[in-house]
């Protein structure tokens, strides 16, 4: 499965310019398709959804072009049903386009079939056609009653004017009723059973029915009339609100990286009721500022974001990124309100609950809610993503003041924000690491734990780690190629402290540093199963302020993300000089000869292996400490590291 690593983030701030909002494109394609005259859209969402979408109305006949230098789509409408009366359409998981499209072929009198991924075959889909069959609507269902795929018929001798929908399960339902209605040649009326959900996103249908010149009588939420002789006439042009949703990630951002970060495309004349996450953030402490066309986000002014119980009925998309801001609060955490999450791209309530206990949680999933408690430190995972497009950008925003995450498939936010992760790249600042690598003594361990504590940062000595690993084999005597080595590995019962290196609580500094220790050490460093069980280990050290992390791979494989990189090397004769000073400053017996020929060895081995060999990255910058003191070495790195910024 193909995976993305995102490192812990210091902080968020920065300008981000949104993506065209996935509702407002798909329904303003049908709306344009359904419309007499030409329609010019600007700022249409680019993704999976509304390729989809897209790819059905040419399938129906209806005309469109794409001009790539201004990124503006012309839609011909056909003033009416579609013109194909029999299609075969495949819609992948686009919920956006398939409710619309099944209600509008459902009166546009020809035989189609629409199908879609195996997750859209799961998505229930029979209050619509319920509602639709009442209008006189020909629909079967092929497999699982009340699931796509559909096949459509023309419908019977005349239809009918009255429909009643339930409200509480889909929004969509009644917007794809509703946007499908003046097909039906009267006045059509249609009752809402239960309680409405989601009222926002009816708004945004009505007032987008509205610019294409279809008014409809609203009766409070229970009953919608769409008058006789309506019938849908381009604006001519329109442009597409930013996604509000994906707006909310970005706020987010801002507010658990300190920010501000401002979003472009949504602001207070937003017609999309997900920019009333912003106010929920106002809730939990956020300073929020509303532009007319823009809001920017900033963490709370005391630090402290507070928990939450709020009813997120009327923002379930939004309502997601809340949760995972949950792990950041000052206690327990409710989400309301929110059982539609159910017949989402996933089933999202579980999804999230099971997400969110691997970082740390505790989480109570209810029916309709999610109870979360955040854990005293996050735990690094690998987030599974369900193919759900908002689980991916939800996620990334644990790596914030968190540790870093491994999102899996993290291709699924193709469906609404193919960029999304270059664009969360550019506003959020990683903990910085300084990569020092470079041979055996070569003074990389003094310089860069010199150079951690000039900085205040933390300080990593992977070699020690091989080293622990190679003496807890020696101790149990096993050679460097049985497999125990790697459950050593794996469970290293290793601690660090002042200086001090214990392995199962026995203070080994010194006994690791022995000659076979180190010869071992060479030699299960270069089995690439020890080499991966010490990998999250390393990784764990990069916490805010930053990290100074030493050793042979630090550069290329642990951290090469890092901002700074410093391939440390000197002669094997200077640093065959520096052991052997070292040795007899502890009183140990040490030969020149005998430790010149032991580094030859090493660094022969360290290099040549085929896992993780030790060699000057084209981004390291090479620093010879020959003839330098540590002084020297230690102020050269400070100087790289602040001339980088
Ligand atoms: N210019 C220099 N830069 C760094 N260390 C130096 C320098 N000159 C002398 N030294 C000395 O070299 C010795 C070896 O350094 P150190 O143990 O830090 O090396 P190392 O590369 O971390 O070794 P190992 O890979 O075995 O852990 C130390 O006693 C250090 O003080
Ligand atoms: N990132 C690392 C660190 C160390 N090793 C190997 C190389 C050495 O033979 C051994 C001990 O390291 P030292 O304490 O000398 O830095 O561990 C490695 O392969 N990768």
């Amino acid at each position: 499965m193909e995976f993305l690593d995102l490192p812990p983030m210091m902080s968020a701030a920065g300008r981000v310019r949104l993506p065209g909002s996935k509702s407002i494109s798909n329904r303003v394609l049908l709306l344009a398709a359904l419309s007499s005259g030409e329609t010019e859209v600007r700022d249409l969402l680019r993704s999976d959804d509304t390729e989809r979408m897209l790819e059905a109305l040419r399938a129906l006949g209806v005309s469109w072009m794409h001009d790539a230098e201004t990124d503006v789509y012309r839609v011909r409408g056909v003033a009416g049903p579609f013109p194909v009366k029999q299609a075969d359409l495949f819609l992948g998981n686009a919920g956006t386009a398939f409710r619309p499209l099944t209600a509008a072929l459902a009166l546009s009198g020809g035989s189609y079939r629409l199908s879609g991924v195996p997750r859209m075959h799961e998505r229930p889909i029979g209050d619509l056609v319920d509602a639709l069959r009442q209008l006189g609507a020909d629909i079967a269902y092929e497999g699982n009653p009340g699931y796509p795929p559909l096949q459509i018929q023309p419908a019977g001798a005349g239809l009918k004017r009255q429909a009643a929908v339930r409200g509480d399960v889909s929004s969509q339902f009644l917007t794809a009723l509703l946007m499908a209605a003046p097909l039906a040649g009267g006045e059509v009326v249609i009752d809402v059973i239960g309680e409405l959900i989601s009222k926002p996103y009816i708004e945004i249908t009505l007032d987008l029915m509205r610019r294409f010149g279809v008014e409809v009588v609203r009766e409070g939420w229970s009953r919608f009339v769409v008058p006789a002789g309506a019938g849908y006439r381009s604006p001519g042009v329109i442009h597409v609100e930013g996604d509000a949703s994906s707006a909310s990630y970005f706020l987010a951002a801002g507010v658990l990286g300190g920010g501000p970060v401002r979003v472009e495309g949504v602001g207070r004349d937003s017609i999309q009721g997900d920019v009333r996450f912003a106010e929920a953030l106002e809730q939990l402490g956020a300073r929020i500022t509303w532009g007319d066309h823009w809001i920017e986000a900033a963490a709370p002014a005391d630090g402290r974001l507070k928990a939450f119980d709020l009813d997120l009925n009327h923002i379930p998309d939004a309502a997601m990124t809340l949760a995972v801001m949950a792990l950041f609060c000052d206690g327990p955490s409710r989400l309301r309100n929110i059982a539609s999450w159910r017949v989402k791209e996933t089933d999202r309530l579980a999804a999230m609950a099971t997400e969110l206990r691997k970082v740390g949680a505790v989480v109570e999933e209810l029916p309709d809610a999610l109870q979360i408690e955040p854990p005293a430190t996050l735990v690094s995972a690998a987030i599974d993503t369900y193919d759900d497009h908002r689980m991916a950008m939800c996620f990334s925003l644990a790596t914030l003041g968190g540790p870093g995450m491994r999102i899996n498939d993290p291709a699924c936010v193709n469906k609404t924000f193919p960029s999304y992760f270059d664009v969360f790249r550019q506003v959020t600042q990683p903990v910085p690491v300084i990569a020092i690598d470079g041979p055996s003594a070569s003074g990389k361990g003094t310089v860069a734990a010199r150079v951690a504590e000039a900085l205040g940062f933390h300080y990593l000595d992977s070699g020690s780690l091989y080293r622990l690993v190679a003496l807890a084999a020696l101790k149990a005597g096993l050679a460097e190629s049985d497999p125990r080595v790697v459950d050593i590995a794996r469970h290293l019962p290793a601690a660090f402290e002042a200086g001090v290196v214990r392995l199962s609580g026995e203070d080994v500094t010194d006994a690791i540093r022995s000659e076979a220790c180190s010869v071992m050490a060479s030699k299960v460093a270069a089995r690439s199963e020890v080499r991966d069980a010490l990998l999250d280990r390393q990784r764990a050290y990069r916490r805010p302020p930053g990290l100074v992390a030493e050793g042979r791979d630090m550069g290329s494989v642990v951290f090469p993300d890092a901002g700074t990189k410093v391939f440390l090397t000197a002669s094997v004769e200077a640093r065959a000089e520096r052991r052997y000073k070292q040795l007899m400053e502890k009183g140990l017996p040490a030969n020149i000869d005998s430790l010149s020929q032991d580094l030859r060895e090493r660094d022969e081995r360290d290099a040549s292996r085929p896992v993780a060999p030790l060699k000057k990255l084209p981004d390291a910058t090479e620093l010879e400490t020959s003839e330098m003191t540590v002084d020297q070495a230690v102020s050269f790195v400070l100087d790289l590291v602040g001339a980088k910024g």
